[in-house]
Formats: C-alpha cells, sequence, structure tokens
C-alpha cells in the first residue's frame, strides 16, 4: 500500500500556479494517484482576456490530463478554482471564497512564481516574496492545515558555490525592501537593481533567496518545508515520457539547436547540466508534503532536488544527445542542419556568433525583402541571443549541492512508494532521457506529427545539398579572388593539388595489388 498516495485521499489541497508548467504536473499526479482527494483548490487569475472558467477548461483539456481522463474520467470535479492575484491585497480572493479555504483545506503547494530572469525588481518582489507572504499569513489562520510546502529553486543561493539544505542569511531584510519599493519611483528601482541585487545574476533568483528567508522568519508554528529544484526540464516517465509545455531553461535553446538557428553556445561543456525531470521534482513535493504533514520534523527541512551530485551530466555530453537525436528525428522546416559549437572562449564565441548566426540570418533577410516578404531572422536572433546572454551564467558554473534530505525521505518510503513516487536520479539514463526530451519538444511544444520524419529529413538532405553548393561557390570566389591573381598563389595552389591526387592515386593502386 502507498502510504503518500493514501494520506492524501480524503484530503483538500490548495496549489497556487496550477496553470503553469510544474503546478499542471502537480495537479494531474496528485489526481491520478490518489483519486480520492477530497478538492483540489486552484488559485487562478484572469489572464489575457480570458475568464478564469475558460482558462480551467482549457487546461484540464490538455494532452497531460490525458492518461487520468481515462483511469478517472470525472476528475475534473475534482478541481476547484478560485480567482486570485498573488501581488493584490489578501491575493484578491473573495470573502466567501476565503472563508471556505480557511476552513477546509489541509496541505499547501505554493508553485506560482515569476520565473523570468528579466523580471523588474518591483513586480518580482511583490510576486514572489509579498505573494508568498501573503499565502503564508492566509495559511496560519486555516484551520485544519496540516503541512506549507515551498518550491523555490536550488539556484535561489547561486552566489554560493556549495549549497547545503539550509537557509541564507540576505544580504537585506526583505520587509525593508519590500517597503522600498513601495514608493520609490519605478524608473530609479531600475537604476539601482543591480546594486540591490549584488552578486545575483538576476531577480528571480534574488526573490527567490529572500522568499526562502521570509518563510523561516514568519511561519509561526505551521509545518512548512521548501523543496529546491535545480533546470526542470521534460518529464521522464509520467504521465508520458518527454512531455513538457514551455520554452523555459533548456527546452527553447534545445528548439533553437533542433531547428539549426543556434549554432553556437557560450558554455564550459565539462560544468555539470543539472536538470531535473519535472515529473522528479513533483514526487519529491508529493513525498515532502505527506512527511512533512505526517512525521512533523522538529525544525524546517529543505530539499534540495538536483541531479548534479548523484548522475552528473556535462553540458558537452548534452549537446551531443540534443544534436544526434534531432539529427535522426529532425524538426520540421528547418533553417539549417543542427549543429552546435560549445565553447567557454569569449572571441571564438563572438567569432561563431558572426559566421554561423549573423551572417546567415542576414542573407536569410535579404533575400526575404527581395522576395516582398518581411524579414523575421535578424529580429529572432537578437532575442536568442539576449536569452542566451542570461543563461550563460549557468552554463559556465558547476554548483555542489547536497542532497542529505532527498535521501533521507528515499529513506523513509515505503518499497510502493520508492516506485510510485520516484525521485531516484541515479536509475536516470541521460541518453535515453534527452532523447525523449527532444522528442516531447516536437510532439508537445511544436505539435508536429511524427509520420512528417522521412519528409523532415528529405528537407534536411535538401539544406545539406544547398550548404554544398554554397560551399563550392564560396570557393571559387576565393579562388578567383586570391588565388588566380597571383603566380605564386596559383604555384601553391597546384602543388596541393598534385600532392592529394598522388595520394588518392598510390593508396587506389595498392589498394587494386592488394587484391
Ligand atoms: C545544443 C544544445 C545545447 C543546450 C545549451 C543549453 C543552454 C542553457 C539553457 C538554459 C539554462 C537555464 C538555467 C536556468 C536556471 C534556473 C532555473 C530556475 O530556477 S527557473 C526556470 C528558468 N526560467 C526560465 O528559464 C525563464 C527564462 N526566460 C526568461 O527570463 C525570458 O524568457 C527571457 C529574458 C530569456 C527572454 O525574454 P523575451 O521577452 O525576449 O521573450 P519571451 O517573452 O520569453 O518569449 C516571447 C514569445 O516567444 C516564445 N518563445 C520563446 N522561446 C521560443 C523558442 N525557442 N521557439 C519558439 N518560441 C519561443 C514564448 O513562448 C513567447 O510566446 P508568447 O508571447 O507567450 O506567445
Ligand atoms: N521551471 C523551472 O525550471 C524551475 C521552476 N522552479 C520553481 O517552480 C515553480 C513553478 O515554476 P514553473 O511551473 O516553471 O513556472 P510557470 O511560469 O510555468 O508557472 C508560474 C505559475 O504562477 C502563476 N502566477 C504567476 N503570476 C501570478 C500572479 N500574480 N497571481 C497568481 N498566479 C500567478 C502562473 O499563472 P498564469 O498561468 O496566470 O501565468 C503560473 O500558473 C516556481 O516557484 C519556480 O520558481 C524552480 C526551479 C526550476
Amino acid at each position: 500500500m502507498s502510504s503518500v498516495a493514501t494520506y492524501y485521499n480524503e484530503k483538500s489541497v490548495l496549489v497556487t500556479g496550477a496553470t503553469g508548467f510544474m503546478g499542471k504536473v502537480l495537479v494531474e499526479k496528485l489526481l491520478r494517484s490518489s483519486p480520492d482527494v477530497k478538492a483540489i483548490y486552484i488559485l487562478v487569475r484572469p489572464k489575457a482576456g480570458q475568464l478564469m472558467q475558460n482558462r480551467v477548461e482549457h487546461m484540464v483539456k490538455c494532452k497531460l490530463f490525458d492518461r487520468v481522463r481515462e483511469e478517472c474520467p470525472n476528475f475534473h470535479e475534482k478541481i476547484k478554482p478560485i480567482s486570485a492575484e498573488l501581488t493584490h491585497p489578501n491575493l484578491a480572493i473573495n470573502p466567501e471564497d476565503t472563508a471556505e479555504l480557511l476552513s477546509e483545506v489541509n496541505i499547501v503547494f505554493h508553485c506560482a512564481a515569476t520565473v523570468r530572469f528579466d523580471e523588474p525588481l518591483k513586480h518580482a518582489l511583490l510576486l514572489n516574496v509579498r505573494g508568498t507572504q501573503q499565502l503564508l499569513a492566509l495559511a496560519r489562520q486555516m484551520k485544519n492545515l496540516e503541512t506549507f510546502i515551498h518550491v523555490s529553486t536550488a539556484y535561489a543561493n547561486c552566489n554560493q558555490r556549495y549549497i547545503d539544505e539550509i537557509i541564507y542569511p540576505p544580504p537585506m531584510e526583505p520587509k525593508k525592501l519590500l517597503d522600498l519599493v513601495e514608493w520609490m519611483d519605478e524608473f530609479l528601482i531600475e537604476e539601482i537593481t543591480p546594486k540591490l541585487i549584488g552578486d545575483w545574476p538576476n531577480t528571480y533568483t534574488f526573490t527567490k533567496a529572500l522568499a526562502e528567508y521570509l518563510l523561516q522568519q514568519e511561519k509561526g508554528n505551521i509545518n512548512v518545508a521548501i523543496v529546491r529544484p535545480s533546470i526542470v526540464g521534460a518529464s521522464w516517465h509520467e504521465p508520458f515520457p518527454g512531455w513538457i509545455d514551455n520554452f523555459n531553461g533548456t527546452s527553447g535553446i534545445f528548439i533553437a539547436a533542433g531547428k539549426g538557428i543556434i549554432r553556437t553556445v557560450k558554455c564550459n561543456v565539462e560544468a555539470v547540466a543539472d536538470i531535473v525531470p519535472v515529473d522528479v521534482a513533483i514526487n519529491l513535493i508529493l513525498a515532502t508534503g505527506w512527511y512533512t504533514a505526517v512525521h512533523r520534523p522538529k525544525s524546517m527541512l529543505i530539499y534540495n532536488c538536483t541531479t548534479g551530485g548523484m548522475n552528473p551530466f556535462c553540458w558537452g555530453e548534452m549537446e551531443h544527445h540534443v544534436i544526434s537525436t534531432y539529427k535522426r528525428n529532425p524538426l520540421e522546416k528547418a533553417f539549417r542542419i543542427p549543429k552546435a559549437n560549445m565553447t567557454s572562449n569569449y572571441l571564438m564565441h563572438q567569432y561563431w556568433t558572426a559566421v554561423s548566426h549573423k551572417a546567415p540570418a542576414f542573407l536569410y533577410d535579404l533575400y526575404l525583402r527581395l522576395t516582398g516578404r518581411k524579414p523575421r531572422m535578424m529580429k529572432l536572433f537578437s532575442r536568442l541571443h539576449k536569452s542566451m546572454t542570461f543563461f550563460e551564467y549557468f552554463t559556465s558554473r558547476t554548483w555542489e549541492w547536497s542532497s542529505d534530505n532527498m535521501n533521507m525521505l528515499m529513506n523513509q518510503l515505503s518499497p510502493k512508494d520508492k516506485k510510485l513516487f520516484c525521485f531516484d536520479v541515479r536509475q536516470l539514463h541521460w541518453s535515453e532521457y534527452i532523447e525523449n526530451y527532444c522528442l516531447g519538444t516536437k510532439k508537445y511544444l511544436l505539435n508536429e506529427d511524427m509520420a512528417g520524419i522521412p519528409a523532415a529529413k528529405q528537407h534536411l538532405r535538401k539544406l545539406r545539398n544547398i550548404q554544398y553548393a554554397l560551399n563550392t561557390i564560396f570557393l571559387v570566389i576565393i579562388w578567383r579572388i586570391f588565388i588566380a591573381r597571383s603566380q605564386m598563389a596559383q604555384n601553391i595552389w597546384y602543388f596541393v593539388v598534385n600532392l592529394c591526387y598522388k595520394f588518392l592515386s598510390y593508396f587506389r593502386a595498392s589498394s587494386t595489388l592488394r587484391h
């Protein structure tokens, strides 16, 4: 029998960020593993002109829920959407809904956050810190609350090289900073942001660190635990291998490499690529909920959810697997043949950016203009370069995280739970995982049909022939410009060609003699 799954049966669970990448996987797994869960309250904001109800209807129709739809067709009746906006006072939840949450909720999973690296500090603080603070205040009033699980990030303390499962004191009091951004002009806040965030690379990781500290300060006597996943990637097994639904983290870069758009990445090939499959992170989060509620540890436990310590995999290996998968299973309408050059050398990277990104983009835009179409490649590349500038910090360093609590929790699970809520990353085969991840980007993100692979391969062959033709034209031009004009260059050229010809004749003759 599964203790974890049984624990959630007949319980009311509150999930924030349920419309996001991880929140959705959490809701799906909870419904599938604990079909008798009493209710899952999800905090949803109206967005892009869509009503909350429509957003939830759209969400439960997505492919992710296919398995639970089969196993439990009325699963959507358990999902109770509550209109909320985490940056507004009292989370903008109406009094009736607030009363229901206060009397019903047993477990809170807080996933909502802004994960953008370029988020203005004020908004990142209001959502990631003030939002967490307000949710905690609401949770403290819940009559039947058993546990509160906060999803942070393994990079919250990325200014440290060794990251323990403890709270690191931030450089300033979160409350003081919240007060400051409340009255200060936004332009001024933008100006002083680099000074305020200090040695954090972006407002996202900085505000996640502040939120952790605030939780420790203000948790009162409620049972809180923090889970810190590293770079969350497509699912390993559940509900489908390779399931993914956004372009964040590595996914967008994989696609850009698969389309042959990105050909150079500034990266330390030997640095650890700490990717954790989304189902692993969610299994750990659910097991943490069970353990914290049932075993009630004396202090707040923090779980680093990483792979590098137990099953390291580096960026260089990843590039190899990504490119080889996309060559075998090409994406449709590729721009060029997938090929990526990874270097940590600034000058080499600049050279390859000019030669393999900017020049082809310029030529392609010229071609689009000449054929009466709107140019778009230069714009796309400038956006990709912006993203890569943000990612560079994470691809050029290696961190070491302790994972004692994750291992402790694994030992607490029954053999059945170890299978049902598996987060043992030692069993992960990276080549197989990356292959499924790349196929997942094709199937679930780009909605491409696998039956189109032969045509996509044909397209790659066409691109290869075009490339050969262009290379030949380029060589002829070089010859005409530089070699044909100088007698000495011609002599060297004929000497080299002659030498190659002699070598070839020699090998042909010796192989004929052997037969
Ligand atoms: C050969 C392969 C080699 C691989 C090498 C790998 C390289 C390393 C890669 C990654 C390392 C990552 C380390 C992360 C560590 C921390 C982890 C965590 O704790 S949290 C999670 C992380 N959070 C993020 O990943 C948010 C990062 N994203 C952002 O901050 C922004 O997106 C940013 C600044 C990078 C760009 O912002 P904008 O404003 O230029 O663009 P926008 O708003 O994101 O996208 C506009 C539209 O384009 C689509 N889009 C984005 N990428 C696309 C793509 N590749 N293809 C097609 N569409 C794409 C989007 O879906 C969006 O569409 P619509 O407007 O919503 O409809
Ligand atoms: N993805 C990753 O690689 C990693 C993620 N994490 C953490 O995991 C958690 C989930 O991340 P992920 O699922 O990737 O993020 P997503 O961006 O996919 O989802 C964010 C969720 O937060 C909700 N949200 C955002 N702003 C508000 C708001 N003002 N009020 C209410 N809800 C809001 C979003 O709702 P809406 O749909 O309305 O926008 C969405 O449901 C975050 O806490 C993140 O820090 C940690 C490590 C890595």
